[in-house]
């Protein structure tokens, strides 16, 4: 008998999971659904999924395997309503949202009804939104966390990586206190402190106009992340809450000490710092291994001249080296623009911006 997946949230990670799981096993049936139709009618139109559902219950009849791809809170509230409802007997239920305690807690609502629920975390994403964006190697060599509870038997935990072979991620367990905690460093932390920077940027515009148009590389790098779709961040930061809270005392004192450095002078104090953050970033492991994201976008600065993109792709295009996305982003001052280009691998960002710079244009990773 055909074998069916339910996805419900058809978003950037939902559609990434249904098109990974359409990949590794084409004969899978998908149905899915989204509280936003246009959504729902889009990853129909792509490809994402066989059969739009109108609501959660006929979506997940007869499901072999439930994903749970919306915002935290909402993934919540879902595990309570699938408790009311037939599910397959056997099936897995799993979800991918970036906390887990809470999800894991709330999963027990499942008990009793001969379903395995196991907590699941895709560690690469970005911070675009919406099935558009959804690409079958969103998660390749990523890590891939998965947390199974008192629902999800060590058989169960087999049978959902082979469910999830096609992302090519590379599957780990976790409790899911120990994911909050290392999540809560690595990704949580991070977005505070890149929406702190933009919020810091914003506030001195009325005095200073300068300041929006000098903020360039840097600035762009490290806040990147500031982009992503705000209900998700809160959802997350609301659900780590104490997690977050502790980070911050250690992120205080972390400032306060670079201050004391600062109203000293205390040059090597100052190098030691910059230093010892150098070489444990550079030892980190490489894009590829998922710590950090796996989008492999170049912005080109390029004049403002007619003919300017046919050029680029045509670069590109006779070293045989594809992109899956182009993307006017801005004009500086009316004589530069910046293109934003998408490539399916690293190795072909690296080739695009080697064959770029031979051509005198200049590219950087945004
Ligand atoms: N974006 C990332 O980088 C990333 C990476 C790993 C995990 N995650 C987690 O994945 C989950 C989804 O994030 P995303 O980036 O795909 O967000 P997204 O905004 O692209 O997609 C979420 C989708 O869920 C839909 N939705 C909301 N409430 C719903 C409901 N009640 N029923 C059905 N659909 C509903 C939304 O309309 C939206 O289309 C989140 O829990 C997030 O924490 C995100
Ligand atoms: O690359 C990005 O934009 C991301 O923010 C991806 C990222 C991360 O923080 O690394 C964001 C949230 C997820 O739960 C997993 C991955």
């Amino acid at each position: 008998m055909q074998k069916k997946a339910a996805v419900i949230g058809l978003g950037l990670i939902g559609g990434s999971i249904a098109l990974a799981i359409k990949q590794e096993h084409p004969g899978v049936y998908i149905a899915g659904t989204d509280v936003d139709e246009a959504q729902t009618k889009l990853a129909v139109s792509l490809n994402v999924i066989d059969e739009a559902a109108p609501e959660l219950e006929k979506a997940v009849k007869d499901a072999d395997l439930v994903v749970l791809a919306t915002p935290v809170a909402t993934t919540e509230k879902l595990l309570v309503q699938l408790a009311g409802m037939a599910l397959k007997p056997g099936a897995i239920v799993t979800d991918v949202g970036s906390t887990k305690t809470s999800i894991c807690e709330q999963a027990d609502v499942l008990s009793g009804k001969n379903v395995h629920f196991i907590g699941g975390h895709p560690m690469a994403g970005s911070h675009k939104s919406g099935v558009h964006a959804a690409r079958v190697r969103l998660f390749e060599n990523a890590y891939y966390v998965l947390v199974p509870n008192g629902l999800g038997s060590s058989e169960k935990i087999g049978e959902i990586k082979d469910w999830l072979q096609g992302t090519q991620a590379k599957f780990i367990e976790l409790s899911y206190e120990q994911h909050d905690l290392l999540t809560g460093v690595i990704s949580h932390f991070p977005h505070i402190v890149a929406s702190a920077l933009v919020h810091q940027v914003k506030g001195m515009e009325d005095e200073q106009a300068w300041v929006t148009k000098l903020a360039a590389g840097g600035f762009r790098d490290i806040t990147r992340i500031a982009s992503a779709s705000p209900e998700m961040w809160t959802d997350i930061l609301l659900k780590n809450n104490d997690v977050m809270r502790q980070l911050m005392e250690d992120w205080k004192q972390q400032m306060s000490a670079i201050e004391q450095m600062l109203a000293a002078g205390d040059k090597e104090q100052i190098y030691q710092f910059f230093e010892h953050a150098k070489s444990y970033r550079d030892g980190l492991p490489a894009k590829k291994q998922g710590a950090i994201p796996s989008i492999y976008d170049l912005f080109v600065d390029v004049p403002d001249h007619p003919g300017v993109i046919s050029d680029v792709t045509g670069i590109l295009g006779r070293t045989g080296i594809s992109i899956i996305n182009i993307r006017i982003l801005e004009t500086r001052e009316d004589i530069m623009g910046v293109l934003q280009l998408t490539f399916r691998t690293e190795e072909d960002r690296r080739a695009g911006m080697q064959q770029l710079e031979k051509h005198d244009y200049e590219s950087y990773i945004g």
